[in-house]
Parts: structure tokens; C-alpha cells; sequence
């Protein structure tokens, strides 16, 4: 029993050390929390981290139509609630179009993905696509960079106030949202990848399903890096 444990630590601990390849270290984010953006360069980001936004919820009802597991699809299922809104609660999508608007964005060049860039587009479809044809335990897995995402969050909420007074305190609503949902997403997302991945070989996949969503993420910096320079 103690060495189950003991082999789901160190397999936990394992997945943790990929952090290091997170888009927290990518020059492009460095330089958007490092307070050296300009407008344009947060606007460029935050279109096209919209495409991202809106894909979530397409590539969480593709892990859905995939698993047979009912208590599982029960607890799945709130990921697409936190980023549609249900009832009162408006959503995560709308939380980012009200950061859109608070640095200077239209809701229309938001929604009409005019900024969005061609390989943050393949980036994303990338990710949707695994998410359909992948088994729904590998696409479960595959959400596990939100390990790191609370970190990123926290960055913004304490950095962007004081680096660029000029937006909106309201705009960043959705960072704040976001630090309770991603840590409840991790614990089962990693639950699901600890009991589905036992020995090295299925360990190793499970490294490589995170190293592919991580390379997703970095690839989308790069695009907006090309495109939008960084300094
Ligand atoms: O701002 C970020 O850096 C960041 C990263 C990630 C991530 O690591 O995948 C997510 C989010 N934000 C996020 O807001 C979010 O809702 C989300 C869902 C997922 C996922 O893979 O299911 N990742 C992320």
C-alpha cells in the first residue's frame, strides 16, 4: 500500500518537475508580467488567447462524448459550466471578453477572431483535435498544465495593477476566477492520470501527453512573439 503511494507521489512529483517548460518561462509571457508590454502587445495577446477561451469548452465536451464513466462525466462537466456560465454566473468566456474590452479591445474584433493568428488557430485546433480522437483518459491528462497555470494567474493579479495602471482592475476578474477552478480541475485531472498510467512505460506516455499540451502552449507565445515582437 505504502509503495503505491510512494509510486503515485514520485509519478506526480515527475509530471510537477515539467513545469519547467510551462509558457511562464516563455520571453513573450516574461515580458507581459514583467510590466515591458505595450498596449498592443496586450491586446495582440489577450485576441488571441480568446481562441484558446472558446476552444476549452469544445475540447472538454469531446472528453465528455468520450467517457463512460457517469460520476466522472458528472464532475467533467462543470469545466464547460465554469467557461459557458450557467444561470446567473456569465462565464469565463465573458469574463475574457470584459478584460478585451478593458484594454481597449471592441467585443466585435474579439469575436470575429480577425487577430487571431495562424498558428495560434492550429495551436488550439491541435489541442481540440487530441481531445476528439485521443482515449478520453489521455485528453484528461492532457489538461494537466493548469499544475501550473495558478502560479501564472496570481503573477498577473499581483503584477499588471501596479505595471499597467491603465487597465481596468474589473478586467482581470477572470485571473482571479480562474485560481480556484484550475486547482479543483487539477485534482481531477490528476486523479484520472494517476490511476490510468501505472508502470514506466504508461508514466513516460503520460510525460509526453503533458509535454505535447506544454509545446501547445509555448507554440502559441511564439506565434504572438513573431508577430507582436518581444522587448
Ligand atoms: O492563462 C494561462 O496561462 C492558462 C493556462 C492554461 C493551461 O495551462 O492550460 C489554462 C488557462 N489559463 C485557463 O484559463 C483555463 O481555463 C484552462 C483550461 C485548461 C485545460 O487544459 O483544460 N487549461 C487552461
Amino acid at each position: 500500500m505504502n509503495a503505491a503511494l510512494d509510486t503515485a507521489a514520485a509519478f506526480e512529483a515527475r509530471l510537477r518537475e515539467q513545469g519547467t517548460a510551462y509558457h511562464i518561462h516563455h520571453p513573450f509571457n516574461r515580458m507581459l508580467n514583467e510590466g515591458r508590454a505595450t498596449p498592443e502587445q496586450i491586446r495582440g495577446w489577450v485576441a488571441n488567447r480568446y481562441y484558446y477561451q472558446i476552444s476549452i469548452p469544445l475540447k472538454d465536451a469531446a472528453i465528455l462524448s468520450n467517457c463512460p464513466d457517469r460520476e466522472l462525466r458528472r464532475q467533467w462537466i462543470q469545466r464547460i459550466l465554469d467557461h459557458d456560465g450557467h444561470g446567473e454566473d456569465e462565464g469565463g468566456i465573458e469574463a475574457w471578453a470584459r478584460l478585451a474590452l478593458a484594454v481597449g479591445l471592441s467585443r466585435e474584433e474579439l469575436e470575429d477572431l480577425r487577430h487571431v493568428l495562424p498558428a495560434v488557430r492550429f495551436a488550439v485546433d491541435a489541442y481540440v483535435n487530441f481531445a476528439r480522437r485521443a482515449p478520453w483518459q489521455e485528453a484528461m491528462c492532457s489538461s494537466l498544465t493548469e499544475l501550473f497555470a495558478p502560479k501564472i494567474h496570481k503573477e498577473r493579479l499581483a503584477n499588471w495593477p501596479q505595471h499597467y495602471p491603465w487597465i481596468e482592475r474589473e478586467g482581470l476578474y477572470y485571473f482571479q476566477k480562474r485560481l480556484s477552478e484550475a486547482r479543483r480541475d487539477v485534482d481531477q485531472a490528476l486523479r484520472v492520470t494517476i490511476d490510468y498510467f501505472k508502470g514506466p512505460d504508461a508514466e513516460q506516455k503520460a510525460l509526453s501527453i503533458l509535454k505535447f499540451k506544454l509545446d501547445i502552449l509555448w507554440t502559441m507565445n511564439d506565434a504572438m512573439a513573431l508577430a507582436y515582437g518581444v522587448r
